[in-house]
């Protein structure tokens, strides 16, 4: 532990992937306490937490039980300096009402989601201390019961705000490279354009490296990114990608459409052989995805601004229909989903020459 920060008590809300793995990685630098649900704490009561980053032996960390608080109840809040809420987006709001009652003036609350309004909504309902955002740009998985591995890389970004320097002097200490942006509007965007990634190798049901070594996905994910940048840029946001990502040559199999693409394939591009996007996590396991964070949010967007996202829209669809689905649910090749969202395109782009004809008529 460090000196200055060993005190720092930090709750993370919604111990699952990400939350596991701050935690565990900052487990030897503050005083840290998961609240999760009992299917993930008791392999970890059972036999401590274990994180890594696949990156070498170095960086495997094993964290006894006894180094933790583990609790299914959102009581230790209480005493918390800071709180990182990691559940899903549409957990947020009953998780948020859980722990608020015991949230106390001064501490911190950072949402740590996926997607544009995550803060916000947390926000909403807490009035005793700063709420902020931040950015996992990484992705984790869980390798065993117990064992959460970081499988790509990329600096978490945390919205400035002076009560955040604490948690990020432990982040550094922690080994977990981290940054105060003053744009974290510009980030999260950024980051939903890397995100509008996880419906399409969902659906394809692939893990995430073969899905981007498939020409024909990652056409599907470059419609989506050129439709939400074009949304964003309507909006007057400069999305920034939170990925710092050594230049490293990507397979030739790999002509990438767009600069964008190409930065989120050489971040994914050293994911595990088998590693999948979280949303893949929540259809596989037959909860609800965060679809109305991510391609939802950019139909929203464009519609409020009277604009078209006919890709970002039906892949909306296919989402909520793999959602009810379950475990029936298609698998789309490359070649099936592409054609289905260029249909999508084409009827969106005959449906405004119509009104357009009807609007001059
Ligand atoms: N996985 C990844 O690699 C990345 C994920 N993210 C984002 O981080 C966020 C968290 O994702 P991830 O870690 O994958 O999600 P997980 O589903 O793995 O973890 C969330 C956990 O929180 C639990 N939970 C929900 N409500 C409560 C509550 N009220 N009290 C206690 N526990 C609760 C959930 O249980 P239950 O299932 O029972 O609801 C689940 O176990 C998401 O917004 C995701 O998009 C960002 C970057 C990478
Ligand atoms: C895998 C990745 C990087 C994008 O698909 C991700 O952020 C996630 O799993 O949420």
């Amino acid at each position: 532990m460090t000196s200055t920060d060993a005190s720092l008590r930090i709750t993370v809300i919604g111990a699952g992937v990400v939350g596991c793995y701050l935690g565990g990685r900052l487990a030897r630098h503050a005083d840290v306490t998961l609240v999760g649900r009992a299917h993930v704490l008791d392999p970890i009561r059972a036999v401590g937490l274990t994180v890594e980053s696949g990156e070498g032996e170095g960086d495997r960390l094993h964290v006894p039980a006894d180094a933790l608080t583990l609790s299914e109840s959102t009581e230790p809040v209480r005493r918390s300096d800071v709180v990182l809420v990691c559940t899903k987006a549409g957990s947020t709001a009953a998780a948020t009402a859980e722990f608020v009652p015991f949230l106390r003036p001064g501490s911190l609350v950072v949402g740590m989601q996926n997607g544009l309004h995550s803060a916000d909504r947390i926000r909403d309902d807490v009035d005793v201390a700063p709420v902020i955002a931040g950015i996992i740009p990484f992705n984790v998985a869980r390798t065993g019961p117990a064992t959460y591995r970081r499988t790509s890389r990329g600096e978490i970004r945390i919205a400035e705000h002076p009560a955040a320097a604490p948690l990020l002097r432990v982040l550094a200490d922690a080994g977990l490279p981290a940054r105060a942006t003053d744009d974290v509007q510009a980030v999260l965007h950024g980051k939903v354009l890397l995100n509008l990634n996880n419906a399409v190798q969902a659906l394809s049901g692939l893990p995430l490296r073969t899905e981007l070594l498939d020409r024909d996905l990652r056409k599907c994910v470059a419609l989506c990114q050129s439709e939400a940048s074009r949304v964003f840029t309507a909006a007057g946001v400069v999305p920034r990608v939170p990925l710092v990502v050594p230049a490293a040559a990507l397979p030739t199999v790999m002509r990438l459409p767009t600069p964008l693409f190409r930065r989120l394939a050489r971040a994914v591009m050293r994911v595990d052989a088998d590693g999948t996007s979280s949303m893949a996590d929540d259809l596989a396991r037959g909860r609800l995805t965060e679809i109305d964070e991510l391609q939802g949010e950019v139909v929203r967007m464009a519609r409020r601004l009277g604009m078209e996202a006919p890709a970002c829209e039906r892949i909306t669809d296919l989402v909520h229909d793999a959602e009810r689905a379950g475990e029936s649910r298609r698998r789309w090749t490359g070649r099936q989903l592409l054609a289905e969202l260029q249909r999508a395109r084409r009827r969106e782009r005959r449906l405004s020459r119509a009104r357009y004809a009807a609007g001059r008529g």
